[in-house]
């Protein structure tokens, strides 16, 4: 397993909550793009036992006057309206030019039922968020959220609501200071213009910047705006980047994110797309790659909310985020996946790895360098 290194964690066993139901399971199941992810990811991490080291929330659905903390209502009664539509016949008429200027076509598909499900996948992150508030966990964990595109007005990326702004509002409720850090393959914009002018929310996230690559926002020059200058941290990286020059990174950015913002409570969005197989096929990381991050986070031993997000090889999704949970419990796994109904879905390994892709690293040492230098010295 991994040892985190640096700040030695304390010996004790950590008080981890895990949100989960049924209900937020199935409904999450049906989100065009990742339908049937959650399935694989809550059935591998009941299969490995690790339910029975984790203290299981159900949530509730996010109060309209939480979504209304950060969403404006304009958008939330189109998005309410579009969700209640019966079938898709009549969703398309009701798909007014009002709805697509809410961005509520294209990458975000109107889905029957789309506002109860983002409302349950908001109350379940706002769920975990209240486990750290109250001290009854350490750790929390909400891998149906992490919708980090979502803005104040208007869905994007597949994001509908953005749970992880609901989730930060939550927390600043009792923490004065809370670190964002978004370790998705996309850029973390709807978190970043959320909080891109206040000193409060240190948003830092480490993401693929091309030319014509989603969203296209997060360079280097990006730093915040009025009170919130220099607490917009952005990390734009190239394709194929591997576990350690991606660890190497992180740490020194992380290091000094610590020293000038000492934050209270950490938010990590984990999604899972920069592993190496993802059909986004862009970094090479493996979830070990991903694991040392999240370990490096908790080695700080503050409040902390794990998130999902991107992932779109399912079964190497659902192997990330069982890791990262056993890491969490600290307890450690066989890499053998046990034997469940999705056994096959792990052919032909069968094994928790997750391979390290040959794609070229196209992130030169000069490149990262720069990066790097740039950001801790601003
Ligand atoms: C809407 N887009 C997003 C938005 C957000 C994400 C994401 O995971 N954000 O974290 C992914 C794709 S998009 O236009 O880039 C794409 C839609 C479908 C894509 C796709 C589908 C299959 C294989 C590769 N790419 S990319
Ligand atoms: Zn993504």
């Amino acid at each position: 397993g991994l040892s985190c290194q640096d700040n030695k964690r304390a010996k004790t066993s950590l008080r981890v909550t895990y949100v989960h139901s049924e209900e937020l399971k199935c409904k999450t199941n049906e989100l065009i793009r990742i339908e049937k992810r959650a399935e694989l990811v809550h059935s591998l991490i009941r299969v490995y036992g690790l339910l029975q080291y984790v203290e299981l929330l159900e949530p509730r659905h996010a109060e309209e006057s939480e979504i209304l903390g950060f969403h404006c209502s304009d958008y939330i009664n189109c998005l309410r309206g579009i969700g209640s539509c019966s079938d898709s016949e009549e969703i398309s008429d009701k798909l007014s030019s009002e709805a697509e200027g809410y961005g509520l076509s294209y990458d975000c598909p109107q889905q029957t039922g789309v506002f109860e499900t983002a409302s349950l996948i908001s109350g379940a992150t706002i769920t975990a968020a209240e486990s750290l508030l109250n001290g009854s966990a350490d750790i929390a964990i909400n891998w149906y959220g992490g919708w980090h595109h979502a803005k104040r007005d208007s869905a994007s990326g597949f994001c509908y609501i953005n749970d992880i702004v609901l989730g930060i509002l939550k927390l600043r409720e009792k923490y004065d200071r809370v670190l964002y850090v978004d370790l998705d393959l996309h850029h973390g914009d709807g978190v970043e213009e959320a909080f891109e002018m206040t000193s409060k929310v240190m948003t830092v996230s480490f993401h693929k910047f091309s030319t014509g690559f989603f969203p296209g926002s997060g360079s280097l020059e990006s730093v915040g705006t009025g009170r919130g200058k220099f607490y917009t941290v952005n990390v734009p990286l190239k394709d194929g980047i591997k576990d350690a020059e991606f660890y190497g990174v992180f740490c020194r950015v992380m290091k000094t994110v610590q020293e000038k913002f000492p934050g209270q409570a950490v938010v990590v969005q984990c999604g899972a797309d920069s592993l190496s197989d993802d059909p986004m096929a862009s970094f090479n990381l493996t979830h070990v790659g991903l694991a040392k991050c999240v370990c490096f986070l908790l080695s700080w031993n503050l409040p902390t909310l794990l998130l999902g997000g991107g992932g779109y090889n399912f079964p190497n999704t659902a192997k990330c985020w069982t890791f990262l949970t056993a890491l969490a419990a600290r307890r450690k796994l066989p890499m053998d996946i046990p034997e469940h109904e999705h056994l096959l879905e792990y052919g032909p390994g069968y094994d928790l790895s997750t391979s390290v892709g040959n794609r070229k690293d196209c992130n030169s040492h000069e490149y990262l360098s720069h990066v790097v230098t740039t950001v801790c010295s601003t």
